[in-house]
């Protein structure tokens, strides 16, 4: 966006520049006349438009009306959510393979704002994920279906969210484990599903739930990194597969995966910070990839990518450190790589520090030290700006969350503007249980809404049950 902007004003300036032109350019009207702008550029005016007209009447409208209109309407998002579960129950006979991501979506946002839902119809969820668990392992869009990674992901996180015995013991984690094997790729990828696409999803959908349900293992980890490696672009974000274009979907979804595979440092860290960081527009929001629109949902798919690098400092401080060293020195510092292995490329990270023990030893325990670990570092995104899009350009009135102005609100939509707008909100905070400051919280401290563990995207404190559970006496 702005880079086309840039481009566009500078061809604008050559253009118009007396010198490149002859005088009877000069005199042809039509010379001068500008480009009609591309669609694309239409469409960001258009959305442009539309947002600054939000944040104009903002800046109009006397405080106590800015409070209302920075105000999280609870209330009507529950009502919202209600009716979603309520037509929930009734889908559960309709055929649709997306089911289990419903209950992960309308779940978890309930669960952001600090909610439940009644015994009755926890019951209802549990036995019908159960019904979508294939008798071989992994879960189905529906009963009957063939199971899928994404739907395994979306319903092992339900279930996680929902907690308590009945719901985690519903895991069949033995056979989910075979499943997992089956859908793992000789090049280190993933399957989606049987005979289906191999992309960087299926590589975090596959280690998320084997890394939450502590069954990660050396098998399920081999050439994974080098897979994702394969798919970090020339401009430093992530791509579904290799070749593709930067997305902040799957940027999340490979940098998340590295993190829980120990394998982060092979990444270029500092050129995916830039790559990422530059997704936030003027209209405050994020933007899933160069040059195409804002969209609420990016809160936490890039929004959760710069959590995670936030995390990451001192990794990227040491890629940083050595590419400096080889620009002065490059031939030198090789030698002393191979000398001494102290290149970040050549260890494994994210480890306690200080200990010497081989990756396939702490990698099951990553997502856990790293919310325990949580670094004080400041937030690589303007916070405050990207709560200002979600609540005043992406929440509707009468409850549900969307893209951006003029679409209507989804589940999915909720559930991701949700999970961005809970990152924004601890992301100054030194600790994931420490409360944050009044100051960093948009809007009135009730907006405040519960943790996310951000490797996972699930509520922390459900997490934390999830992982008692699991790793009891391993
Ligand atoms: C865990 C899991 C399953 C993650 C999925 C991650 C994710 C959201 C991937 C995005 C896929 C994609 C290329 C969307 C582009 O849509 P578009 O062209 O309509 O949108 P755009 O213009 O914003 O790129
Ligand atoms: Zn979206």
């Amino acid at each position: 966006m702005e880079e086309n902007r840039t481009k566009g004003s500078l061809l604008l300036a050559v253009c118009v520049s007396g010198d490149t032109m002859n005088e009877e350019e000069d005199m042809d009207p039509s010379a001068a006349a500008p480009p009609s702008p591309t669609v694309s550029q239409r469409d960001q005016w258009m959305v442009e438009s539309q947002v600054f007209q939000i944040y104009q009447l903002f800046a109009t409208i006397p405080p106590n009306a800015q409070s209302l209109m920075l105000e999280l309407q609870r209330d009507k998002h529950m009502e919202y959510l209600t009716k979603g579960l309520r037509h929930l129950g009734s889908a559960f006979s309709v055929l649709d393979a997306n089911r289990p991501w419903l209950c992960y979506w309308i779940l978890h946002s309930v669960a952001l704002l600090g909610e439940s839902v009644d015994d009755e119809l926890e019951d209802d969820i549990i036995d019908f994920l159960e019904r979508c668990q294939d008798p071989n392992g992994g879960y189905a869009g529906g009963p009957g279906q063939m199971p899928h990674l994404a739907t395994t992901y979306a319903a092992v996180n339900t279930l996680i969210t929902l907690g308590g015995q009945k719901s985690l013991a519903s895991i069949n984690r033995d056979k989910l484990y075979g499943f997992l094997r089956q859908m793992k790729q000789p090049n280190g990828g993933y399957r989606m599903h049987n005979e289906g696409e191999i992309d960087v999803r299926a590589c975090y959908t596959a280690i998320s739930v084997a890394s939450v349900l502590n069954i990660l293992d050396d098998e399920l980890i081999q050439n994974a990194g080098d897979y994702i490696l394969s798919c970090q672009t020339y401009e430093g974000g992530i791509a579904g597969e290799p070749g593709s274009e930067a997305h902040g979907g799957y940027t999340f979804c490979g940098l998340a995966a590295m993190i829980l595979i120990g394998e982060v440092n092979r990444l270029d860290l500092p050129h995916l910070v830039e790559w990422v960081v530059f997704r936030q527009g003027k209209e405050c929001g994020f933007q899933g990839r160069t040059n195409k629109l804002v969209d609420g949902c990016y809160s936490f798919w890039q929004g959760g990518a710069v959590a995670l690098l936030q995390r990451l400092y001192s990794i990227i401080d040491k890629q940083m450190e050595e590419a400096l060293e080889n620009f002065t020195t490059s031939d030198v510092s090789e030698k002393k790589e191979s000398l001494d292995g102290t290149s970040s490329h050549a260890t494994c990270h994210f480890r306690h520090e200080g200990t010497s023990e081989s990756c396939s030893a702490d990698f099951k325990n990553i997502g856990y030290s790293f919310i325990n670990e949580w670094s004080a570092q400041e937030p690589l995104f303007h916070s405050i700006a990207l709560q200002q899009y979600i609540l005043l350009c992406s929440q509707e009135q009468d409850g549900g969350l969307r893209d951006k102005p003029g679409k209507r609100r989804d589940h999915y939509h909720t559930c991701y503007c949700l999970s961005g707008l809970s990152l924004c909100q601890y992301s100054w905070s030194k600790h994931p249980d420490s409360p944050p400051l009044p100051k960093v919280v948009l809007g009135p401290y009730s907006n405040l809404l519960e943790p996310i563990h951000p490797l996972y995207n699930v509520v922390l404190e459900r997490y934390r049950e999830a992982h008692e559970f699991f790793f009891a006496g391993s």
